[in-house]
């Protein structure tokens, strides 16, 4: 797999498809001019500034780990830059249970506003999913501009997200006292630990920071050091001294008010419940701060039972924020724990065919599962994004049911909801 998924040629219908068209496609080539083009094109397709020097030559490095394939018009103006960018690699996608599924993770989907609306998004995503499927691969994953472009490749929101807004003057601590204590650590230093407590703190969806996501994150790139000369960093240790936990904040400008700071929690990870309430009760015990705001927690974050006015934690947005893609049914069902011992036999529709099939799905003692193509009669029949949703454990079959997008007697659906759905969300804890 290392080698292979960089290596493995251009999908050939999407060739075919795209060459019909008048349009190049293929894989991005190691010189570093073709690189810095595919990384202009993901800019522009972004609507970004134009990438400066030091910009390009981290995006190069970043690139390295990854797959890049890309859309040329050799009619345009600019030939040598592409219309249209896609980037993809190989991650281990937590699963409910706590093993992992080896996922195959797509990002920087972009096709120039100039070549719009006539299939090559189509193109590209059908071509990830059958390179995904080449390398065996049982799922894919993305994060999504749009909630309306995905569904349609049989892609479905699992893990939802909730921005969050904290007013610290009603947010008194009321929850437990934490055991150890919060240390100031230099951001390069944190840069050394927070990878394994990220691991350690992983729930289900959660998939893995490549090295590049941690230097931006805490500015430790050339291209950010002005933007991260206000970022904060706090590690949490436990009473053994072990490190738990970090949080790593800004504290913005108050303007008139002097007691008016707000702070922007960038991110904060906590591997034990303890660790969670040191670093949260940290946070709503700064002086001068009166607002503190965070991005992309659990829809069932245990702080707003940890406050005297639970009306203190404000949801400013909730949000679906991973989205998968069934790719493999038997491989992706076996790969988590299931909630209860059980049995029961699904139909899966796919247009495109990949998790179309009908499978019995065995469950034992242990939550461990073995699926099977069966002939017997359907009990729950589902497309593959709804099948995607249950899989994760965050979306309940009695949800899609009523949405029309699962059928089935009430019997069975409430049995696949108390196999499938889980006590604690699915959260997937950045954007890629
Ligand atoms: C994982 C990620 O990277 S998410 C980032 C996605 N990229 C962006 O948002 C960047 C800005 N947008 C773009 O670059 C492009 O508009 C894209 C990539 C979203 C779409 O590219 P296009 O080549 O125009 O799409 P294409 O013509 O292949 O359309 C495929 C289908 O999606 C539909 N579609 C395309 N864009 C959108 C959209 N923004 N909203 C809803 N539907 C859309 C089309 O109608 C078409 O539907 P159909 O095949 O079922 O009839």
């Amino acid at each position: 797999m290392d080698e292979l998924f960089r290596t493995l040629p251009a999908d050939a219908a999407s060739t075919d498809v795209l060459a019909a068209g008048g349009l190049r496609y293929g894989l991005v080539g190691a010189d570093p001019d073709e690189r810095d083009a595919f990384s202009q094109a993901v800019s522009r397709g972004f609507y970004s500034s134009i990438a400066e020097a030091e910009e390009l030559y981290e995006a190069r490095e970043a690139y390295d780990d990854r797959r890049t394939t890309a859309v040329w018009d050799d009619s345009a103006a600019e030939p040598e830059t592409p219309v249209a960018t896609v980037d993809s690699w190989p991650t281990p996608l937590t699963m409910p249970g706590g093993g992992s599924l080896p996922a195959w993770a797509i990002s920087g989907v972009t096709v120039a506003p100039t070549h719009r609306r006539r299939g090559i998004a189509r193109a590209l995503l059908e071509g990830e999913l059958r390179t995904a499927r080449a390398l065996r691969l049982p799922i894919a994953a993305l994060t999504v501009s749009e909630a309306t472009i995905y569904g349609r490749f049989g892609f479905a929101p699992v893990a939802s997200a909730v921005d969050l807004v904290i007013d610290t003057r009603r947010a008194a601590w009321t929850g437990p006292q934490a055991k150890g204590r919060v240390h100031f650590v230099q951001r390069d230093a944190l840069r050394t630990i927070a990878p394994g407590i990220q691991q350690r703190a992983r729930v289900a969806g959660d998939v893995d920071r490549w090295p590049g996501y941690w230097d931006r994150l805490l500015g430790l790139r050339a291209s950010l050091a002005k933007k991260a000369a206000d970022l904060r960093a706090v590690r949490y240790d436990d009473e053994h001294g072990e490190p738990q936990g970090f949080v790593v904040y800004r504290v913005k400008d108050a303007g008139a008010d002097f007691s008016r700071h707000p702070v922007e929690v960038v991110d904060l990870v906590a591997a034990t419940t303890d660790a969670y309430a040191g670093l949260w009760r940290y946070l709503l015990e700064l002086d001068l701060v009166h607002e503190i705001t965070v991005d992309l927690r659990s829809v069932d974050e245990p702080l707003r039972w940890m406050v005297a006015d639970p009306r203190a934690v404000r949801t400013r947005a909730h949000s679906d924020h991973l989205w998968t893609r069934i790719l493999d049914v038997a491989v992706a069902l076996e790969g988590r724990r299931w909630q209860t011992a059980g049995a029961i036999v699904l139909e899966v529709t796919d247009p495109l065919g990949f998790a179309a099939g009908r499978f019995s799905l065995a469950v034992d003692e242990a939550g461990r599962a073995t699926v099977m193509t069966t002939d017997a009669p359907a009990e729950v029949t589902l497309d593959a994004g709804a099948l995607a949703a249950v899989h994760l454990g965050g979306t309940s079959p009695l949800t899609l049911a009523a949405a029309g997008r699962a059928s089935g007697g009430q019997e069975a659906l409430e049995r696949l909801h108390a196999l499938a759905v889980t006590p604690v969300p699915p959260r997937l804890s950045f954007w890629f």
